[in-house]
Order: structure tokens, then C-alpha cells, then sequence
């Protein structure tokens, strides 16, 4: 079995070598035969090395710094100076997270000024008007103070806002007074705001044009409902664990499941452009009060954060990213930090019973209850796998513990012990239910997804693999949602994509992988009649649906020269018309090429309409694998993906 843990080079791997350097081969192994998880972390703890050997925690915490806020504004002022304004944008937005926020409202309102002129040079006005607001609230110096009101007054006559920019021309005359400029200039600038105010008032500048919106560059994600749709039922049976099946049939399109995430953590790499609790982009950031580490879309997810996981991480996160831990460690460590040691102590006795369907489905995706019911596969673990899993359980802990998450609790060897019995728990159910989070960036055609974190989505998890599978996930900030891409008839298993997909993989490709990541032998339809890949399906045969009036589910293939156009089922010896399915070959075309038109023009639900109903007429007689099958679900993905984070950059 793969190692998960590590990443990337850090602390952590020298560290690891230098205690198994240490120990015996049986100590070793010791720690794998121990039958509990709790008894793992509790033996290697007692272990002499441990005491000598133990990792020193160090809180590495850039925090908030005037020297390091003063050299961004400037930078960020040469930018401009240079007329680069996306660079004097993103630099002065630097600065500002990295100003201590006591007592520097004044540098403050600079740099929110200043930003609000590259925002308008890069006519976001929104935006622009926003940042004047940002300034007037920190108190901008009344000398410049005309100087905003001008740009004020410039975006909303830009966004055809007649009243507020004659209100704020007029504000700019007023304020004209207390700059310190020269007499003829001083006249020469209320003269001019002057003309501005007439002309406005006679509506001569806007000629009421309807009021444009500009395209926003900081985005919020809507408040959504988290949804798991009643045709979703949750069965299990021993071989396969648990899975979703339809109640019910599930039509092509249908949404099944919208789920935040219990716990998500952002890639390093995108913890200063992205919103650090819902994972949106952010151009124009709400900063942590204390660290310059990350950012938020808003006021609201940064008090939501503060609330949550940040509360403890500010200093740890560094440390987690300089250890080599992999984002699978960070969501293990988030799991546990996101909550109060108290939380845990309360559910302690109930952590290992197993839920009925009908008690997860009440519980909330971020229920540890319900999280920690997700499958470990602890019993086809090596002992090494399971002292690597250990010594990374205590590290993660450690770094709780620095982060005072035991502060005031009472025996505190103990709740160490039981904590981090729980992040070895994490640390191996994460492995095998843990989804990725991706975002979309498009360039005139080009569209590639982007990785950039990971969450625990326990009703999602629940959903077994299938490489031709039955739905698409995509994601809007770090929330999933998930719809069906071909019919599902009720009774049949509501398959997930784990990552092989038959029409890019071979048969033993994917089986391979399946089995050393996931831990199971795929029994797919794909996998079982060894479908061919994408570029070699071949036209030589069309795979007719049985349509008898006896609900027979047989597949006839038929050679596209065959001459008869009734054909017999061999299962239920009943007839088939294959005229037509021979007819909906011809009617699909046009249906696709509309599709695709309309894609290019990017009207996506337009196009996902028409993908849908060619995809219905389709599978209504036609059974895959073919190709306009695979690229007609394709499409249908490509469209719903961009409904989910969508960027063009
Ligand atoms: C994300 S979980 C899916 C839910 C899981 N079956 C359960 O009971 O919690 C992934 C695990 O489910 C099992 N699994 C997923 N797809 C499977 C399949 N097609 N056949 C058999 N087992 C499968 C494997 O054990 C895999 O490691």
C-alpha cells in the first residue's frame, strides 16, 4: 500500500528516519499489532526513544509586520508608477494584510486609496468604489481627500450612476477647500467638477443608458442548502461495504447530493489567493487579525474561520507545511482542530458504535460521529504503514497541543493519548474517502482543472466506484455538488469516479490501481467486459437495448450492415425494430452539434440542455460503450463543471 503522508521534502521524514534508526524491529512492529488505534499511539508513546527523540514543536508565525507592510505599498506604488496595475493591485493587497491591524488606520487608508486607482485603472469599478469606502472608513488625509471623491464620482459615472456621482462631484468641490493646492489650481479643480455636476444634471454624460455591471474581481459563494436527494438510499452488502442506490429512477441531469464539506484544507500555494474558508478566489482580501498566512472572501467566512479552525492554526500552519505532511496529515489535523478538545471528550463512549443510515443521514457532514464511520481498511495494514501512521498521529498532535488545544484540560497525558488515537483514526479513513477540490481555468479554448485542496464529504463517501460512473462532482468554493450523468434506473447502484476511467485506461490499468489505492477489485461493467478505451471503440457493432414489452434488460449487438431491421433478443426471444435506433444515430448529430455551438459560445446550461436530451434519446435505445455515448456524457460533465469554480485568468 502507498504511503500517503508525506508530500513533499520537510522536517518530517528525517525525523521519522531517525527514530526507526532507534528502534528495535520488534518495537517496530509492536506498534502494528497493537489492536486498537488507542493502544498504538499509547505503546509509542511509552517508548524510551520517544522521550529522548520527540519532536520539538516550534511555532514558526509570520505575523502581522509595518516594515514588511511599508515595503509592499512601495513596491506596490512603482507598479503603478509603471502602469502594471493587476501587479500594484495584488502588491497593495499584500501590504494591507500584512499591516498590524492597531493603530494603522491611517496606512491603511493609503493603501486602500491606492488600490482603488488600480482598480479603477482597470475600470473594476465595483471594486474601485469599494475601496474608496475601505478609505473614507479608515480616515483618509482630508488634503487628498477631493482626490476620492473624484474617483468616486468617476466609477459611478462609468457604471452609468447619474445621482451618486453628481453627489460625489459635489462632495469633491466641498473637500477642495482643504487641499493645499495653489489658487489657480484650486479654482481650475472646482471649475471642473463644477461642469461635471451640469452636465450630469442634464444627463447629457450618461444619456440614461441602462446601469452596466462589471464583473466583480472579489466573489462571494452563495448560500446554498445542503441536500441529499430522497431517491438516494444508502445499502450495503460484504463485499462492497456501503453504497448508494437509486429508490427510485434517477433522471440524467438530477442533482443528488450538495454537501459541505466536514472538514477542507487548502494547498499551501493558494492559501494567500484563495478564501481560506469556502476556497473561493480572492482579489481583495479580508485578512486574519493576527497572521499574514491567509485570506478571506469576506468579513462573515473570516469570522467563521476565527471561529473554527483558524482559532488554532495561525502559528501551526507553517510548521505543517514545512514538516513535508501531506494535505491528507492537514486534513486530519483540521478534523480534530476545527472542534474543542470538550467536543470530543462528550462523544468519547459513542465513537465506535455503528450508525444505522437513518442516524448518519441526521447528522451534519462536520458530526465527528459521523466522519469517523468512514472505512479505514485498517486490517490489510503493514506494521510499518502502521508505525508511520503513528509517529505522524503524534506529531499532529503535538502541534494541537502547542496550539493550546489541551489548555485547562485536566489529565492531560491521557487527552493526548486519546486525541491522537483519534488522528491516526483520521489519518487512515482520509486515505481512502478524502475527494479533492479543483477549480477550472479556461484561456480563449484552452480548459484545464486545478487541484488546489482537499476536504471529507461523509454523505458523498458513501458512494461506491464505478469506472463508467454515474455522476459528476464539481465544486463551488469547497462545496461539492453532485449530479446524475446518465439515467439511473431505481434499484441500480449510484456509482462515484475514484479516478480510472475506462475510457482513458485499460482494463488492467485500472484494475491495478483501484486495488492499490482503493483496496477493492472492481467488478464494473467496463471492468467485467473489458470495454474497450475511447480512441478504440469501434463502429463495427451497435448495441441495441432489448425494447419488448417484457422488462427485459438484454443488450443485442448488431452489425451496422445488418439488412433485417427486426431482430430477435436471444434472452427474452421477443423482437426488436432496430430501425429505430438506426433513426436516433442520424437525429443525435444535429442535437450534438447545437451542443457544441453553444458550448463555444459558452452558454453552458443551454448546451448541457440539448447534451442532456441527446443523451436521453440515446440511451432510450442505444447501449454503450460507443463514442457518441462517452463524449456525450463528457460534454454533459464539461458543462456542469462550469457551473462550479470557473476562472478565466
Ligand atoms: C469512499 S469509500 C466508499 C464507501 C464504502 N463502501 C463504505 O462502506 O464506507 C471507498 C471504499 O469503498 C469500497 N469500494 C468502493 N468502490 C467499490 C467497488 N466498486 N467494489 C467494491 N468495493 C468498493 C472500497 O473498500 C473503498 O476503499
Amino acid at each position: 500500500m502507498k504511503s500517503t503522508l508525506l508530500e513533499k521534502t520537510g522536517f518530517f521524514p528525517d525525523y521519522y528516519l531517525n527514530v526507526v534508526n532507534q528502534c528495535t524491529p520488534e518495537e517496530l512492529e509492536n506498534v502494528g499489532k497493537c489492536k486498537t488505534d488507542y493502544d498504538r499511539v499509547k505503546y509509542l508513546a511509552s517508548l524510551p526513544f520517544m522521550k529522548s527523540s520527540d519532536l520539538k514543536i516550534e511555532l514558526d508565525f509570520n505575523g502581522k509586520s509595518i516594515d514588511i507592510a511599508t515595503k509592499l505599498k512601495e513596491s506596490g506604488n512603482a507598479a503603478f508608477k509603471a502602469k502594471k496595475w493587476l501587479d500594484a493591485m495584488i502588491l497593495y493587497s499584500q501590504s494591507y494584510i500584512a499591516l498590524p491591524l492597531e493603530g494603522n488606520d491611517d496606512f491603511a487608508a493609503i493603501i486602500v486609496a491606492n488600490r482603488s486607482a488600480a482598480l479603477y485603472h482597470m475600470q473594476k469599478y465595483e471594486d474601485c468604489l469599494k475601496d474608496v469606502a475601505r478609505a473614507f472608513k479608515f480616515g483618509y488625509p482630508k488634503d487628498k481627500m477631493y482626490k476620492l471623491y473624484e474617483r468616486e464620482a468617476q466609477s459611478h459615472l462609468a457604471l452609468k450612476c447619474n445621482e451618486p456621482a453628481i453627489a460625489a462631484f459635489k462632495k469633491a468641490v466641498t473637500a477642495v477647500d482643504d487641499a493645499n493646492l495653489p489658487v489657480d489650481r484650486r479654482s481650475k479643480t472646482i471649475q471642473d467638477f463644477i461642469v461635471m455636476v451640469k452636465l450630469l444634471e442634464k444627463d447629457l454624460l450618461t444619456n440614461k443608458k441602462p446601469v452596466k455591471k462589471t464583473d466583480l474581481l472579489s466573489r462571494t459563494v452563495k448560500d446554498e442548502k445542503e441536500y441529499m436527494s430522497e431517491s438516494v438510499k444508502i445499502d450495503s452488502n460484504e463485499a462492497e461495504g456501503r453504497f448508494g442506490v437509486a429508490v427510485r429512477d434517477i433522471k440524467i441531469g438530477e442533482e443528488l447530493i450538495v454537501e459541505n464539506p466536514g472538514a477542507s484544507v487548502l494547498l499551501q500555494q493558494y492559501s494567500k489567493t484563495h478564501c481560506q474558508h469556502c476556497f473561493i478566489r480572492v482579489a481583495i482580501p479580508v485578512t486574519c487579525p493576527k497572521c499574514i498566512e491567509v485570506v478571506f472572501c469576506s468579513e462573515k467566512c473570516q469570522e467563521e474561520s476565527l471561529k473554527t479552525y483558524h482559532k488554532h492554526e495561525c502559528g501551526i500552519l507553517q510548521t505543517l507545511w514545512k514538516s513535508g505532511a501531506s494535505i491528507n496529515c492537514h486534513l486530519a489535523f483540521r478534523i480534530i482542530s476545527s472542534k474543542n478538545y470538550d467536543y470530543f471528550l462528550k462523544i468519547k463512549d459513542k465513537i465506535d458504535v455503528k450508525l444505522s443510515q437513518e442516524e448518519m443521514r441526521k447528522l451534519s457532514s462536520d458530526d465527528y460521529l459521523k466522519v469517523c464511520q468512514m472505512v479505514c481498511h485498517a486490517d490489510i495494514r503493514s506494521n510499518s504503514n502502521f508505525f508511520q501512521h503513528t509517529l505522524m498521529a503524534r506529531f499532529l498532535t503535538l502541534c494541537l497541543l502547542k496550539e493550546d488545544f489541551f489548555k485547562g484540560v485536566e489529565n492531560q497525558e491521557e487527552a493526548f493519548v486519546f486525541i491522537s488515537s483519534l488522528m491516526l483514526r483520521n489519518l487512515q479513513f482520509i486515505q481512502y474517502n478524502a475527494h479533492e477540490i479543483s477549480e477550472l481555468h479556461y484561456q480563449d479554448t484552452k480548459e484545464t482543472t486545478v487541484f488546489i485542496g482537499a476536504g471529507t464529504y461523509p454523505n458523498l463517501a458513501m458512494l461506491n466506484h464505478a469506472c463508467d460512473p454515474s455522476v459528476v462532482r464539481y465544486f463551488r468554493g469547497n462545496r461539492v455538488h453532485v449530479n446524475a450523468i446518465k439515467p439511473i434506473a431505481s434499484g441500480l447502484q449510484i456509482h462515484e469516479n475514484y479516478g480510472p476511467i475506462y475510457t482513458q485506461e485499460r482494463c488492467s490499468e485500472r484494475k491495478a490501481k483501484l486495488k492499490e489505492f482503493y483496496n477493492f477489485e472492481c467488478q464494473c461493467d467496463p471492468c467485467i467486459e473489458d470495454w474497450p478505451v475511447y480512441d478504440e471503440l469501434k463502429a463495427d457493432k451497435i448495441r441495441f437495448r432489448c425494447d419488448s414489452d417484457v422488462k427485459c434488460r438484454n443488450i443485442i449487438d448488431i452489425s451496422p450492415d445488418c439488412n433485417e431491421f427486426m431482430v430477435k433478443c436471444f434472452s427474452c426471444n421477443q423482437t426488436t425494430n432496430i430501425l429505430k435506433g438506426l433513426k436516433v444515430m442520424q437525429d443525435i448529430e444535429l442535437i450534438i452539434r447545437t451542443g457544441r455551438r453553444l458550448y463555444e459560445s459558452k452558454e453552458f446550461s443551454k448546451a448541457l440542455q440539448k447534451f442532456i436530451d441527446c443523451l436521453r434519446i440515446m440511451d432510450e435505445v442505444l447501449a454503450p460503450p460507443f463514442q457518441d455515448y462517452a463524449s456525450c456524457q463528457q460534454n454533459i460533465k464539461d458543462c456542469f463543471i462550469h457551473f462550479g469554480n470557473c476562472y478565466n485568468l
